[in-house]
């Protein structure tokens, strides 16, 4: 920010370029819901509220302290003007510069990286998720700012912009603490100085802010700490415009938990499962969106470290009395009480979401559907509760019927008691997994294997490593030490390899692959495919291994792998021959069936080597 000129006391200062560029859209793109901006302005009106109530608690020392805690709304149809008042902590110059000539803070900030990518179509989508205080300027030409910080002997200032390139600062006299934006209405948006379109969206957005809002000297909202009444008196309305308050959402929530808890500590908690995953359209990671309250007044706003990280999805409250009001953000990571807390709360949520997940099952599908990654990331990193998630992890089987999920506890129940283990195989989707050769060893033995689609599956079953009592296994490891098949199975009047041959044509394929494999055998667990990779590491699947070789190039030779071959396979037996009389070509065909393993393991091919590679077999083949 630069500054233009400084006359007695007068100072013009131009907006940072990013704001410029985020105002040039809020004035010309951002159209529907253009009445969010009372909500913004609302919310920031109670946010200085708040703070100021929690000073008064902490420092006896501020400016006009017996001013009550309340906003004001004062819409003048006659001149289009609309004026929001807070008696709130206000804004020192310093501070006025800051907040509303850069992008600092945490909303604005977000909204504004999305902005940079969106398309035009999405804009208004972005709208929802909150401009703060510039979206004022949707529907005002101009907009004035008088404010007074609540420190002793702070003095009075007006901010002046019509929202283009710069604003004005000025001394200001008379002002008590807190702060007054005035709205001067763009002609199309004159209704926003109507009492009753006022009225209707402040009971819409506001109704739980929990400091009275005054219009015309009424009281509009129902300024209620929800989550402290008894759970028989509470309407689902009001739970549903609850959710819709503290999350700023348009949508109905999934999941609702209001419970207490009077030991180890007093807990008064209200949670939300959204009714949308947003991290699934990229709008970056969610911040934490639970508050933490002591006897209802804020403690922390969307406080960190209050739950574990997987669970930033939930919107709430959390309401405790054992807290210390005076508790800092520092002291809260390493607090033993928040700790406390977040164990309990934890719990109860997982608790909770067992029950769904026996009784209200479709739902809960949609819930696993939606947020069912961020128990994945909770089991695969967070190991005090992994354990208590292992449970409500849902994966597709080989038995369960498509669309349809299945549970560990599923699994195990149904799999004969010597089965030690659980296996599980990766692939994009269920249809490539069926038509990759791992199934075929547990498919003739009527093995269940469990189908994990994303790389994360394999951690979080990795990390895992057993469930009530049997050890989790990937179908692409070494040494699976499955159970003989019955002779009939096997013998099904195909001519083998055997001896010589068989030993004779696997040195040769493992000297033609070189390093790529470190051994090249016999397969004992192949039915109808040529060939398979497995892995010697034990602890890295083929996905985790492509996620590795994702982020570090130099990856793919770490994890090392065996080429098994099936000796009853007609290209395996014709490869034999074929070694004798042309070896050339043969080794074409070894490189072949390495890379179409490879593949079959979703493991990176190299395309253009494969491509020429298999124009040469093509011609030799169409040459015969
Ligand atoms: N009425 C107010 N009283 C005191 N400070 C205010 C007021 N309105 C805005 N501010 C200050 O200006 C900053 C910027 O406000 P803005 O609404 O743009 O973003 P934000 O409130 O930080 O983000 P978000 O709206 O996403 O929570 C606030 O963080 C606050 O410090």
């Amino acid at each position: 920010m630069e500054k233009d000129n400084v006359v007695n006391g007068h100072e013009t200062l131009e907006f940072q370029a990013e704001v410029k560029q985020l105002l040039d859209i809020v004035i010309n793109s951002l159209y529907t819901d253009r009445e969010i901006f009372l909500r913004e302005l609302i919310s920031n009106a109670a946010d200085a509220l708040e703070k100021i109530r929690y000073q008064s608690i902490t420092e006896k020392d501020m400016l006009d302290p017996d001013l009550p805690y309340e906003i004001t709304i004062e819409p003048n149809e006659k001149d289009k003007i609309l004026t929001i008042a807070d008696t709130g902590i206000g804004m020192t110059r310093d501070e006025l510069v800051r907040n509303l000539g850069t992008i600092a803070h945490s909303g604005s900030k977000s909204f504004f990286h999305q902005l940079v990518d969106a398309d035009k179509k999405d804009l208004n989508l972005i709208g929802q998720f909150g401009v703060g205080f510039y979206s004022a300027f949707m529907v005002a030409k101009k907009v004035r700012v008088l404010t007074r910080s609540y420190l002793p002997g702070s003095e009075g200032y007006e901010w002046v912009s019509d929202g283009v390139g710069s604003f004005t600062i000025n001394q200001a006299e008379g002002l008590k603490r807190g702060t007054t934006i005035i709205l001067v209405l763009k002609e199309n948006a004159y209704e926003f100085a109507e009492k009753e379109t006022v009225k209707k969206i402040v009971q819409r957005y506001s109704n739980f802010v929990p400091f009275a809002i005054m219009l015309d000297e009424e009281k509009v909202n129902a300024v209620q700490a929800i989550w402290t009444r008894s759970k028989s008196e509470i309407k689902e309305e009001e739970y549903a415009e609850f959710y819709k308050f503290i999350s700023n959402a348009y949508d109905d929530a999934l999941f609702k938990l209001h419970f207490t808890a009077d030991a180890p500590i007093a807990i008064n908690a209200l949670l939300f499962v959204p009714g949308e995953n947003v991290e699934r359209f990229g709008f970056g990671k969610i911040e934490p969106g639970v508050s933490l309250y002591c006897r209802k007044v804020l403690i922390q706003q969307k406080a960190e470290g209050l739950l574990p990280e997987w669970l930033r999805f939930l919107k709430g409250v959390v309401d405790s009395e054992d807290i210390p009001i005076n508790i800092s953000r520092e002291t809260m990571q390493d607090s033993t009480l928040i700790a406390k807390l977040r164990k309990i709360i934890t719990g109860r949520f997982l608790k909770f979401l067992g029950e769904q997940a026996r009784e209200n099952t479709e739902k809960f599908y949609e819930f696993w559907r939606k947020f069912g990654v961020f128990l994945k990331e909770g089991a695969a990193s967070d190991y005090t509760y992994s354990k208590d998630i292992a449970p409500l992890l849902r994966f597709e089987s080989s038995k369960s019927e498509p669309g349809k999920y299945i549970s560990l506890d599923d699994y195990v129940e149904r799999t004969p008691e010597n089965q030690k283990n659980i296996y599980y195989i990766n692939g994009p989707s269920r249809e490539l997994i069926e038509a990759g050769p791992y199934l075929e060893a547990f498919g003739v033995r009527d093995i269940e294997v469990i189908y994990t689609h994303e790389p994360v599956d394999d951690f979080v079953l990795t990390n895992l490593a057993e469930y009530k009592g049997k050890k989790l296994v990937s179908a692409d490891q070494a040494d699976l030490e499955l159970p003989e098949l019955a002779e009939e199975a096997v013998n099904d009047e195909k001519q083998d390899l055997e001896g010589l041959e068989l030993r004779n044509l696997t040195a040769w394929l493992k000297q033609t692959l070189g390093d790529r494999v470190e051994e090249v055998k016999e397969s004992k667990r192949l039915v109808d495919s040529p060939a398979l990779l497995i892995n010697l590491n034990g602890y890295m699947t083929s996905s985790m291994q492509r996620v590795m070789q994702a982020v570090n190039k130099d990856f793919g030779s770490m994890g090392g792998k065996a080429l098994e071959i099936n000796p009853r396979h007609e290209i395996i037996k014709g490869l034999e021959s074929l070694r004798q009389k042309d070896e050339e070509f043969a080794k074409l065909a070894a490189e072949q069936i390495y890379d179409n393993a490879l593949a079959a393991a979703g493991l990176a091919v190299d395309p253009r080597a494969m491509v020429d590679r298999m124009y040469r077999i093509l011609e030799r083949a169409l040459k015969e």
